[in-house]
């Protein structure tokens, strides 16, 4: 299971590839969960960030505005993301979720072939009114997206398993992995919540509040030996 970080700023991007991240995911807490960050941050984490480790970007909680979205993934990938998140908060159904899917993956295997695209739902979809979560794995994979996530839209403390048990989350993951795609997950994760989801199967877990100092993921700052701690921990399964 890879481990995916992430920071706000340059600071935290060097100390989340100091703690051993496996993929450095600029974000932007402000705007939410899975708020974008401005281009600028983006290219200055990705020169700062090793050639072999992938730099991440998320487009936002989106709308469903298939143009607008299309354009900030471009945003994002000329900025040199090569990993693009995308959360479907403003997308209410399997059919909103993959027409804005398809035209985002449009615009970036039209641009760089190589770069990877994450659909993203919420496990507390149903607090926001967005594609539910048991939608998203036929959401990546009709929209030609290469993993297909869960994360939470409400950072209100609750974590992922308070909204699916371990038995839902192997579920997700399998058909995931029957569509032959990569799974990921997050929303609050904590450290004794690795284990886990290393056990079904899980491809990528996300974390930011586990990795900053107090753990907590707006007051707190990425410290990279929170960082080792949890990419030592997964070694060790
Ligand atoms: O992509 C993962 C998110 O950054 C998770 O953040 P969190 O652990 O604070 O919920």
């Amino acid at each position: 299971m890879l481990l995916l970080v992430s920071p706000i700023n340059n600071e935290e991007a060097l100390e989340a590839i100091k703690g051993g991240a496996d993929i450095v995911d600029v974000k932007n807490p402000k705007e939410g969960s899975l708020g974008a960050n401005f281009p600028w941050v983006i290219k200055e984490i990705r020169d700062l960030t090793p050639k072999d480790m992938l730099v991440s970007a998320t487009l936002g909680d989106v709308p469903y505005k298939p143009g607008t979205v299309s354009l900030a993934a471009m945003g994002a990938l000329v900025s040199g993301a090569d990993y693009i998140k995308v959360g479907l908060y403003g997308t209410n159904d399997y059919d909103e979720a993959v027409d804005l899917m398809k035209n985002v993956v449009k615009t970036v295997k039209d641009n760089n072939s190589e770069a990877i695209v994450v659909a993203s739902g919420y496990a507390d979809a149903h607090r926001v009114g967005a594609v539910s979560p048991w939608d998203i794995p036929k959401v990546a994979y009709d929209s030609g997206a290469d993993l297909a996530m869960l994360d939470t839209a409400v950072k209100d403390g609750k974590t992922l398993f308070d909204y699916l048990d371990i038995n839902d989350l192997k579920k997700f993951v399998d058909e995931i992995h029957e569509y032959g795609l990569k799974s990921a997950l997050a929303g609050s994760v904590k450290k004794n919540q690795l284990k886990p989801l290393n056990d079904i199967g899980c491809d990528v877990v996300g974390v930011r509040g586990a990795a900053c100092v107090g753990g907590d993921r707006n007051t707190g700052r990425i410290n990279s030996s929170a960082v080792y701690e949890l990419k030592s921990l997964i070694e060790n399964f």
